[in-house]
């Protein structure tokens, strides 16, 4: 049964205008009509949107056979240039998050380039199949290939703990393996005795300047008067080690003093007028690693170029916003230290339609419009995990986007796409129905069918599910009046029920009167009615009750941030829909069970929560189990719709 069952469902596809599942033939009779319409219409100059006919459509990738490679970006474009710029046997990179928030989607392209190039010029004569090469990568990256982590946390008044720990366990999921972790916060004490070295070459001054003198000599608000040096340069090296070493102790109050680099304020570049290498932090809130033990704190400008070269990174791989920094970067080395890496700047990953600052989703949060960090909307990684997409389908998309100087501004819809191709041959499938109504199929003897979790993919085995009397389908799928183009059920209309050996017929259904709604269809099963025209899902008596959750769009428009009032005057009031009352079959506990869905990237090591229970509901969507679900309640989000929403980017 279960083979015939197979093949009969193997053959249906889903009818994205009507979201039914329909016979290849039907389906293709159905598009030649739409397609004669649409050419009518555009004739009579209205335009109706067709879907392509079976067979035309796009060759669907399965992530066993990526159409692109993940060494392709190592192979071609902006890093292989970058890597002919400094050919070595040795690379070593850093992915250098600031620990002041989550990490969002934008970061994951910056995790697998720095890590991916570490790994691609350390280990790349290894297997290109991604699944043998899971394992080896973990002990690749352990032990040849030099990508790590380093926190850039010189800021504490913006940094927390829990941030570290997140930060750490995101790359672990995206399935890297950082050979070191470190800290800026190591070299706080090697950085400061650079920062007096620094004064004693007079190249740096301790600066009382506020930060409106510090714009005049910077050529003011519009940079159009002239810039000029300010009178601390002058300083001798005694005055500014002894006022430095003040600094150092407390005798200055936050933000009185800072550290200057002398650099040229001639140089078209601003990165190099004279620039801050040290502050002293307004709320002076002890270091989550060092305490109490510093009170003033080297500037990005100054301790990530120096750090860079204490650890010996060979290629500073960062995103083009710090371009100009470049210059600087270079020129604090070459004066201070004896190796030097060498910086180049990629494009970074943005979306469009959504927000990723950590301040604008705070905002989000603080004001309710969101549940939290990790809310399915949102596009930080925690995000992106609770809602159930995969690790290995956002490195997939990375990787398709590919790398270069440019900034992208990609669309939501892209990215769900991408998402959708890498779940649609890796999960199971079963069936789910949102707002349930009763069929009773007054013919029906109980038995139990054998189903497989996949049409096509035998590996992913089978499961069992009851054939009740009592059955429920979707209340959408029923219609009390009947007409011609409508092909689910209807009184005296027949229709498939996926995975079930006959169709059913409607004959009758009662309502409530209170409400209206239809209360029980009764029916019975057509044998001799030939093949139906359409099938629908349905789930059996006692199948376990599920709340659903339905996302779509945060916003309205594509650029949330510049819509006049700020993004808070975009949001859309439908972007969560809650169906409370589904119900999913009995397979899912088996899917629960057998968990990571696909077994693949950071997920296989055994570190994996309820989102890694991922299956596509037959006509509905691809979902997932979210962390809400206790023992006794099944949540599930959806991951992606089943084919792109077209009334919005979802
Ligand atoms: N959208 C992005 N696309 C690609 N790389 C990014 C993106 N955002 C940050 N990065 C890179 O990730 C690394 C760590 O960044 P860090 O946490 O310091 O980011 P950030 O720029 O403060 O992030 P944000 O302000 O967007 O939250 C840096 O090398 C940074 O250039
Ligand atoms: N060079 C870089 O990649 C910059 C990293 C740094 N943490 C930041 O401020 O974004």
């Amino acid at each position: 049964m279960a083979d015939a069952i197979a093949g009969q469902t193997a053959k249906l596809q889903l009818d994205e205008e009507t979201g039914e599942m329909v016979a290849k033939n039907e389906l293709k009779k159905r598009m030649q009509k739409r397609a004669k319409k649409a050419a009518t219409a555009s004739r009579n100059g209205t335009s109706i949107a067709v879907q392509k006919p079976p067979g035309s459509q796009e060759p669907k990738a399965s992530p066993e056979e990526p159409t692109v490679n993940q060494n392709t970006m190592f192979e071609q474009g902006f890093l292989a240039e970058v890597y002919k710029l400094r050919p070595s046997k040795d690379v070593v990179t850093r992915f250098p998050p600031e620990p002041n928030g989550y990490l969002h989607l934008g970061h994951c392209k910056a995790i697998a380039v720095n890590f991916g190039f570490a790994r691609y010029h350390g280990g790349k004569t290894v297997s290109s199949n991604p699944r043998v090469l899971f394992d080896l990568y973990q002990l690749y990256d352990c032990l040849f290939t030099r990508g790590r982590i380093r926190f850039d946390d010189t800021n504490p008044d913006a940094e927390k703990e829990e941030y570290f720990v997140a930060i750490k366990e995101t790359i672990r999921w995206l399935g890297f393996t950082p050979s070191e972790i470190t800290y800026a916060s190591d070299s706080f004490q090697r950085l400061y005795d650079l920062a007096e070295e620094l004064i004693k070459k007079e190249k740096a001054c301790v600066c009382h300047c506020n930060e409106t003198e510090t714009k005049l000599q910077r050529g003011g608000e519009d940079g159009s008067t002239p810039r000029y040096r300010c009178k601390h340069a002058e300083q001798d090296v005694e005055t500014n080690l002894v006022k430095f070493r003040g600094m150092r102790d407390g005798e200055y109050a936050p933000q009185t003093a800072w550290l200057r680099m002398n650099q040229n304020i001639e140089n078209p570049n601003p990165q190099m007028w004279d620039i801050a290498a040290y502050r002293i932090p307004k709320n002076q809130e002890p270091h989550y690693r060092t305490g109490t033990k510093w009170r003033i704190y080297p500037t990005y400008d100054f301790a990530h170029c120096l750090c860079d070269s204490f650890e010996g990174i060979t290629h500073s791989l960062c995103t083009t916003e710090f371009f100009m920094s470049r210059e600087s970067y270079e020129w604090l080395n070459q004066i201070l230290v004896e190796f030097q890496p060498m910086q180049r700047e990629y494009g970074r990953l943005n979306l469009k339609g959504t927000i990723m600052s950590k301040r604008d989703i705070r905002g989000l949060i603080e004001s309710g419009v969101v549940r939290g960090w990790d809310d399915p909307r949102l596009y930080t990684v925690n995000a992106i995990r609770r809602r159930g997409i995969p690790p290995g389908a956002v490195l997939s998309f990375v990787y398709e986007l590919g790398v270069t100087t440019s900034n992208s501004f990609i669309e939501i819809k892209r990215f769900e796409q991408s998402v959708r191709r890498y779940l649609e041959k890796t999960v199971p499938r079963l069936m789910l129905v949102l707002d349930p109504v009763p069929v009773v199929i007054e013919d029906a003897q109980e038995q139990d069918l054998d189903v497989p979790f996949s049409p096509k993919d035998p590996k992913m085995g089978s499961h069992k599910i009851k054939l009740t009397r009592r059955v429920y389908i979707e209340r959408s799928d029923f219609r009390e009046v009947d007409s011609k183009d409508y092909f689910r059920l209807a009184p005296g209309k027949t229709v498939g029920l996926l995975q079930m050996p006959y169709p059913i017929k409607a004959v009758s259904f009662t309502k409530d009167e209170a409400t209206g709604f239809v209360k029980e269809i009764k029916a019975i099963f057509d044998k001799e009615g030939g093949k139906p025209k359409t099938y629908i899902q349905w789930v059996p008596e006692g199948s376990p009750a599920a709340e659903v959750r339905i996302h779509t769009a945060l916003f309205e428009s594509d650029q949330p941030a510049t819509v006049l009032g700020g993004f808070m005057n975009d949001i859309r009031a439908d972007s969560e829909t809650i169906w409370p009352n589904a119900m999913i079959e009995t397979g899912f506990y088996e899917v629960r069970q057998r968990a990571p869905w696909p077994e693949a990237e950071g997920e296989k090591n055994g570190e994996f929560g309820p989102e890694s229970v991922r299956f596509q509901a037959m006509r509905v969507g691809y979902f997932a189990l979210d962390s809400d679900s206790t023992d006794n309640k099944i949540v599930l989000n959806r991951i992606v719709p089943l084919k792109e929403d077209s009334s919005k980017n979802s």
